[in-house]
């Protein structure tokens, strides 16, 4: 049994709810799913009522018998308000297709294949009922439902003309009704094939919805991502730090803006090579990552310079993350491939003030920086 997600659509209308939206609430419920099943079944009901009022039109100009039409089209509107209250009630989720979709159809075909016998000269106009219903079921329907419903109304097409041959001979010419029951079983065998293309087309669709949605996914991620250390990257750590600011500006917590500049790196990448300083880059962001606050975040702001936004929470401990980190790098290697290089780095702090542009923090943070470089390296300074 297929679970249904309840889905649900705007209960209350509003206090100046119009009338139409309470009236659409009344009749079709609330529930989005159940409400697309219930546009089905209007679907199927005005086929029906064309199909009656075409019964109605041969009774008024005397082509038809009263009593056999008014029977039928009870029966018609029975089976519609019968389809109705299975799918208001929810009956219908005890079923494998809660859509009702294969037994509308069936009921549909069989009443257009009635009306087909009792439309005397009127009964050509009615075949085209019989492609409309399976048009509907080809978007509701899976293929081998279609199929099943396409043999169907053939085998009742065929016996409907069968016995209309034999008992209206006047109206139902042998010839002329095997044309048309020819022209029926190749319809129903075009809506079959197409039926089961146009599902091709769906879950080809669908699969490539989720290979772009994986893309964008990933697009975005490396948008936001630094290729060589894995960490934020500049454009990322510049939305971070608005955000915090924002929730700042709302009553969040205060934030230091911390610039981490490794020291004489240029030295590295001149006595190792320019690859010894990648991996170095990327040993240090990986030591950091592990060595900082899970609250701490660290990106990459360019070249050898690097970002952390410390939440400070409580007062005072932003700056004791940096220090663990500075204290760990002098015991470990630099990277896997220089066991015996340490890296040392000039830190330069500012404490976000209330209300001021991002930039302003991040200017402070860059000038305590190089007030830290001026020290003499490896230190921190707090602007
Ligand atoms: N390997 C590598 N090197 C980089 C990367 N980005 C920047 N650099 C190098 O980092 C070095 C930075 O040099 P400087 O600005 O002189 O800084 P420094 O040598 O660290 O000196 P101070 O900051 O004054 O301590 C340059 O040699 C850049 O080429 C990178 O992605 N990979």
């Amino acid at each position: 049994m297929r679970t249904q997600q309840a889905a649900q659509v705007s209960t209350d209308p509003g206090p100046a709810a119009d009338l139409p939206a309470r009236l659409g609430n009344l009749l079709l419920g609330t529930d989005s799913r159940q409400r697309l099943t219930l546009t089905l079944l209007g679907l199927v009901a005005l086929v029906s009522a064309t199909v009656v009022m075409l019964l109605t039109y041969a009774v008024a100009i005397g082509m038809a018998d009263l009593r056999q039409v008014a029977l039928l089209s009870a029966c018609v509107f029975a089976s519609i308000i019968g389809f109705y209250a299975m799918i208001r009630s929810g009956c219908n989720r005890r079923f494998s297709d809660p859509t009702l979709a294969m037994p509308q159809a069936i009921m549909a075909q069989t009443l257009i294949a009635c009306a087909y016998a009792l439309t005397g000269p009127l009964h050509g106009a009615t075949v085209i009922m019989l492609a409309l219903v399976m048009v509907f079921g080809m978007f509701s329907l899976r293929p081998a439902a279609v199929r099943i419903v396409s043999v169907y109304t053939v085998v009742v097409m065929g016996a409907v003309i069968y016995w209309s041959t034999q008992h209206q001979p006047l109206h139902y010419q042998p010839q002329r009704e095997l044309f048309n029951f020819g022209l029926t079983a190749i319809v129903m065998l075009a809506i079959s094939q197409l039926s089961g293309q146009l599902m091709d087309m769906r879950t080809r669709l669908k699969t490539q919805k989720i290979a772009l949605e994986g893309a964008l996914a990933h697009i975005k991620e490396m948008a936001a991502r630094d290729e060589l250390t894995g960490l934020p990257n500049r454009r990322r750590m510049m939305t971070l730090l608005q955000e915090h600011a924002t929730r700042h500006a709302r009553g969040g917590p205060r934030f230091f803006v911390c610039i981490i500049d490794l020291d004489h790196f240029k030295h590295i990448n001149d006595t190792y090579g320019h690859a010894a300083g990648d991996a170095v880059l990327r040993s240090f962001a990986a030591q950091a990552q592990v060595v900082l606050r899970t609250t701490d975040i660290i990106g990459r702001w360019g070249g050898e310079e690097f970002l952390v936004l410390l939440q400070e929470t409580p007062p005072g401990e932003p700056m004791l993350g940096v220090a663990r980190l500075r204290e760990s790098l002098s015991v470990t290697p630099a990277s896997p491939g220089l066991p015996d290089v340490r890296v040392r780095f000039s830190a330069g702090f500012a404490r976000y003030e209330e209300n001021e542009p991002i930039d302003q923090a991040i200017e402070r943070a860059d000038r305590a920086l190089y007030a830290a470089k001026s020290a003499g390296r490896n230190c921190s300074i707090v602007l």
